[in-house]
């Protein structure tokens, strides 16, 4: 099959909203018979930052690597501005694909100015080269340091030329690995936050890879979690977060309590009060999935907890095994007096229970994921 086109350029760019600006279907990639990229498809609009979250190893590099063409893929294909850049035969070349990198081992060029550094990938007449290295150094505050050299400059500051070069030659997609990790917390949020801002400025499609949930939250429009080589979730980070597809989905995101009910008549019971557990079978188990941060807790009062409550249920009575501070919240645990299960309860940090306390749990059941026991 031969595929006669014009090659995509900058020039030729026209916004359109409705045409992806990135748009892979069906990438797979095996190595050594080990599947490691398995069918992935996702859409990114100009503009929109998409993240590929997932564990070390689930196949978001490669997936990456193949986008930027330095990897080729087994089967599936790959357009930008609805154009055909890539399939099993046809290639057109990194180099001609108009993309931005940007790595976590993002090396400046030692030799060259922060100037020369941003100018690199440029081309045409000096003036308007050194205007767009303005412009840009501008965008990230650091014009002042056109003529220094990298070395003289923090590890932040550093990747803020790296996030400006790779920006100069207006990509239309960014493709970004694990670009902040080689950062302390604090100054990583602060370049978080401004690499965000400089890119929607660019109009960019961005997809940003991260093995980070909090990273993702914070940079996505939309997240695709990725495990085992798949996407198995894709949306706004409100909806992966609240409406996960499965019980690791949950945990990928922060700790899990789990409660085991048996079902009955779509419903299961459990010491929390009733949940219900549609299309499950009868005798089927489920497993209700709760974070620490929506376990409410309540004094005993000799012997007896509050009062049951629509958005709470009933309550349940433990014991306080651990108490940790944690600075903004307190880490509790107990153990439930039902089955001796010890559930994780996060509270701020005010509460901070001695062990052995008597304390009822609640529930918020707004909150709670039913699914299918995992391993049942
Ligand atoms: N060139 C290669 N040859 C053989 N195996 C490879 C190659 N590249 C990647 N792999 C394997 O493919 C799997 C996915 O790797 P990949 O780097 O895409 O994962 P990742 O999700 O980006 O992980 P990390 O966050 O650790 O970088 C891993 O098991 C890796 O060892």
């Amino acid at each position: 099959m031969k595929h006669d086109m014009p090659q995509p350029g900058p020039e030729r760019t026209q916004v359109n909203q409705t045409v992806p600006r990135l748009e892979i279907r069906n990438l797979s990639r095996a190595f050594g018979g080990q599947v490691v990229v398995d069918h992935v498809s996702l859409k990114v609009m100009p503009g929109q930052v998409t993240c590929l979250l997932g564990p070390s190893g689930c196949g978001k590099s490669t997936t990456l690597r193949m986008i930027a063409g330095v990897e080729m893929q087994d089967s599936g294909e790959i357009f930008v501005d609805g154009q055909l850049i890539c399939d099993t035969v046809f290639r057109v070349p990194p180099e001609r694909r108009h993309i931005g990198l940007m790595f976590q081992d993002f090396a400046l060029f030692p030799h060259l100015s922060v100037g020369d550094n941003v100018a690199f990938g440029l081309k045409g007449p000096a003036d308007r080269k050194r205007a767009r290295v303005e412009e840009l150094l501008d965008k990230v505050g650091l014009r002042r340091f056109i003529d220094e050299y990298p070395y003289q400059l923090s590890g932040g500051e550093q990747q803020r030329v790296a996030l400006a070069r790779a920006l100069a030659p207006k990509p239309r997609i960014m493709l970004m690995d694990e670009p902040f990790s080689g950062l302390d917390n604090r100054l990583r949020d602060d370049i978080r936050d401004e690499t965000l801002e400089v890119l929607k400025a660019e109009d960019a499609a961005v997809l940003l890879v991260t093995h980070e949930p909090e990273e993702a939250m914070r940079m996505a429009d939309e997240i695709a979690l990725m495990r085992n080589g798949k996407i198995v979730q894709q949306g706004a980070p409100y909806n992966v977060y609240n409406a996960p597809v499965d019980r690791q989905a949950v945990a990928f995101f922060s700790d899990i309590n789990v409660i085991r009910g048996k079902v009955q008549g779509a419903l299961t019971d459990t010491p929390f009060g009733q949940f219900l557990a549609p299309g499950v079978p009868d005798g089927a188990e489920v497993d209700i999935v709760i974070r620490p941060q929506h376990i409410k807790l309540d004094l005993d009062r000799g012997g007896r907890g509050p009062n049951p409550t629509v958005q709470d249920g009933v309550a349940a009575r433990g014991e306080v095994v651990r108490a940790r501070f944690m600075g903004a919240e307190s880490l509790v645990e107990i153990r439930m007096d039902y089955d001796g299960s010890v559930l994780k309860a996060t509270v701020p940090n005010v509460f901070l229970p001695s062990l052995g306390k008597p304390l009822w749990l609640m529930i918020r059941r707004d909150r709670c994921f039913v699914f299918p026991a995992a391993g049942a």
